[in-house]
């Protein structure tokens, strides 16, 4: 029996050995335990002969039962649920994740999951992906039985017990979904518009409520047809190759390398039994209760007493609320507080979240280095500021790394771990295993600024801006944005996190200066193309939601419903009159190649810079911490999708018509990759490699 091992009539995985079981693979065409080899997805459009294999089982005489140990997911279920019994192991995980690779169970699992379990129960684990532990498997009735001993031994010992009993009743092709409370296409109606709002674009879970839908309507032999139809236009689409190629980025990230030659494999982590979090503003909170939740004792410092008494109680309700979501305890005891610095002496880590502000960030690192532990490591969670400077605020300056959160922290799975030319392959290694621990996709980057996602946004924000200048409004910019798959436009964005946020920055940078001149010297600043419109809006107090309006209104401040203002829409109209710019009609094709390209054209700076190591470590970033929608893989495996010779050529298009914009201007990597004839997403750091040691 392919993959698994046949004991009579019980179906175990097979252990395997070598890579393969690394790999949790069987060595043949069937799926393994996890499922199918992703990485054969590609290569054939049949996919293994699982579905006559299933077939024959269910239509066998003797009672066929699956023991099932560790994972059982995708088409590893899809074959237990072809048996007559299903017995699991206590630790064993079950779950159809196919959507998660932007496909649907198409070996029987779409039709037999929701007639063994029901509509509702079967939807919410194929919508979602989700795995379920045995015991709730037990209680959904997808297994018989479960054991806390040798799986297959208790297998045995089932089917002996079952042995000689009629099979008719179990075999569950031949079932009828059991009947659903209240009306059946108004239940489907109500999952598809759930599903298509939260999908943004996304093919894989609707096809899946479709499949769905069909076992819930056609005969079985019919629901097979249409499971399968489904399937052939998901196999090949661009997302599920995005999906795929996202899912072992996710992993190649946490095999980090550094430009010095320091590697995952050679640095091991120190160990981290408590931690620090200093400042308790929205990151610091945030960073606390993803600890707490991790496990981690931690003592927040605050010096602030008011904002120390209301962190108190906000972390406390955000660890309860948290809590109740996942049916556990409140880690509650994890936490301690203290509005002292020296709190922080006995711990292996600390992590400063207070204000962006280089002075204010010195000062700290100065006490944390006279405070702390000799070797304590000492983070910071800046989101763009030089790690380096604050490192040589310490007595030991290998100990320092950023550790920059996205917010909220307790919910973003982004981290970027941020090392200095002087932070030690040790400090790099342990912040990356926190960042593992709190369940974070952690990615090394190096330190520069803007470090990788804030570098690549800022192209993107800009190009955002000067669209509004050329006859853009915000609305035809976030529409264009939100119909690529962002959940919002940039525009929106702005607006939720703050218009202030940006200007201080671009204040303190030189190039939000008071007052507005006329004329095209007030839109050039430190020698290229500028937009001082963002500058402006916050000159008139327009902040965005907490303000009432920005780019948008919202009726009152801290409205949080955007609509579009026919003030913005004068205010933008006066500008480019005073300014002498004609507008012209945009469409959202050049909205998206003008914000992404100039932003993927950043992506290949850091790659040719060496700040990430690889497409992987941008992508995750940007689907993990920016809201790249994540079936379309993040810029870099995009850019590969549209075609590297398309990219380029847009940029040259675009940089000869704003020659003033230095983002638009191709970057070397770029060319050259063109030139040494685009190889595709996977082999670029290679290509990378072999083209640097060719300069
Ligand atoms: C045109 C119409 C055609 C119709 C044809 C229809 C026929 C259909 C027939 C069969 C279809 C089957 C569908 C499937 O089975 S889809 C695959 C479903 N399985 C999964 O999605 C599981 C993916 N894996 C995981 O979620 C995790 O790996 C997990 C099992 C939870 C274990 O997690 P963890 O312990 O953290 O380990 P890692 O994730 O780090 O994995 C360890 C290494 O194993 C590699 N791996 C894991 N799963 C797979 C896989 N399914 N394929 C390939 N490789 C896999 C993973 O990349 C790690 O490798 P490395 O260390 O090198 O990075």
């Amino acid at each position: 029996m392919g993959g698994f091992c046949g004991n009579k009539n019980i179906l175990a995985p097979k252990k395997c050995s070598g890579e393969a079981r690394h790999r949790g693979l069987t060595q043949n065409s069937a799926p393994g335990p996890k499922g199918a080899d992703i990485k054969e997805f590609g290569d054939s459009e049949s996919g293994p002969p699982l579905i006559p294999m299933i077939h024959a089982i269910e239509a066998g005489n003797k009672p066929m039962v699956a023991a099932i140990e560790g994972f059982a997911l995708g088409g590893g279920l899809e074959l237990a649920l072809g048996c007559h019994y299903r017995i699991a192991h206590s630790k064993a995980r079950l779950g159809l994740p196919e959507v998660t690779l932007g496909l649907l169970p198409a070996a029987g699992g779409s039709q037999r999951l929701p007639r063994l379990i029901g509509v509702p129960a079967a939807l919410d684990l194929i919508i979602t992906g989700r795995h379920v532990t045995a015991a709730e498997a037990l209680q959904l009735g997808i297994v018989d039985q479960v054991t806390d001993h040798h799986t297959v031994d208790a297998a045995v010992k089932f089917a002996l017990s079952v042995a000689g009993r009629p099979l008719d009743a179990r075999r569950i092709s031949s079932y009828s979904c059991p009947p659903v409370s209240g009306d059946l296409d108004a239940l489907f109606e109500e999952v598809m518009r759930k599903v298509r709002r939260g999908a943004r674009g996304a093919i894989a879970p609707v096809a899946c409520v479709q499949a769905v839908r069909a076992a819930a309507t056609l005969p079985y032999a019919r629901g097979m047809e249409r499971e399968r139809e489904l399937m052939a236009t998901l196999f090949t689409s661009g997302q599920a190759r995005a999906l795929q190629y996202s899912f072992f980025a996710q992993r190649a990230v946490s095999r980090w390398s550094t430009p010095s030659g320091a590697r995952w494999d050679a640095s091991a982590p120190k160990p981290v039994r408590k931690v620090a979090v200093i400042g308790l503003g929205t990151m610091g909170r945030g960073i606390a209760v993803a600890l707490a939740q991790a496990g981690f004792p931690v003592v927040s410092v605050e010096t602030q007493e008011k904002q120390l008494t209301e962190a108190k109680r906000a972390v406390s309700q955000m660890l309860e609320r948290g809590a109740k979501r996942r049916g556990v305890a409140a880690p509650l005891d994890k936490m301690s507080y203290s509005s002292n610095i020296q709190a922080v002496a006995d711990v292996d880590l600390v992590i400063e979240a207070v204000f962006e502000d280089m002075g204010l960030k010195k000062k700290i690192f100065q006490q944390l280095s006279a405070v702390c532990k000799p070797d304590a490591l000492l983070c910071t969670n800046t989101s763009s500021l030089d790690v380096d400077q604050l490192a040589s605020q310490t007595r030991n300056p290998e100990l320092v790394v950023g550790m920059h959160f996205f917010a909220p922290a307790h919910v973003m799975k982004l981290l970027e771990v941020v090392y200095g030319p002087r932070s030690s392959p040790q400090a790099l290694a342990t912040a990356m295993q926190l960042g593992k621990k709190m369940g974070k996709v952690s990615v090394a980057v190096g330190n520069c600024p803007g470090f990788v996602g804030n570098r690549m946004l800022k192209a993107y924000v800009e190009q955002a801006f000067f669209l509004l200048e050329e006859g853009a409004t915000p609305e035809l910019v976030d529409s264009a944005l939100e119909e690529f798959g962002f959940s919002m436009g940039f525009f929106k964005v702005s607006d939720l996190s703050g218009l202030d946020v940006g200007w201080k920055v671009r204040k303190e940078d030189g190039l939000a200066l008071p007052g507005v001149s006329t004329g095209p010297s007030a839109r050039i600043r430190q020698g290229r193309r500028y937009s001082p419109l963002g500058d402006l809006l916050c000159q008139r107090g327009r902040f965005g939601q907490k303000t009432g309006s920005g780019w948008y209104q919202y009726g009152k401040p801290g409205g949080r419903v955007a609509t579009p203002d026919p003030w913005l829409h004068s205010f933008l109209e006066e500008y480019r009159a005073q300014h002498g710019l004609v507008p012209r009609r945009i469409d959202p094709q050049e909205v998206l190649e003008r914000c992404l390209y100039a932003l993927i054209n950043e992506g290949f700076r850091i790659l040719e810079d060496g700040i990430a190591a690889g497409p992987e470590d941008i992508d995750c970033i940007y689907v993990f911490g920016y809201g790249w929608p994540h079936y379309r893989g993040g810029p870099m495996f995009y850019a590969a999708m549209v075609g590297l010779p398309k990219v380029l050529e847009r940029l040259e298009h675009y940089y000869r018509a704003h020659p003033d914009v230095p983002d638009l201007q191709p970057c070397s990597l770029l060319r050259r990759l063109v030139a040494s004839g685009s190889p595709p997403v996977q082999k670029w750091k290679e290509a990378i490699k072999k083209l640097h040691s060719q300069l």
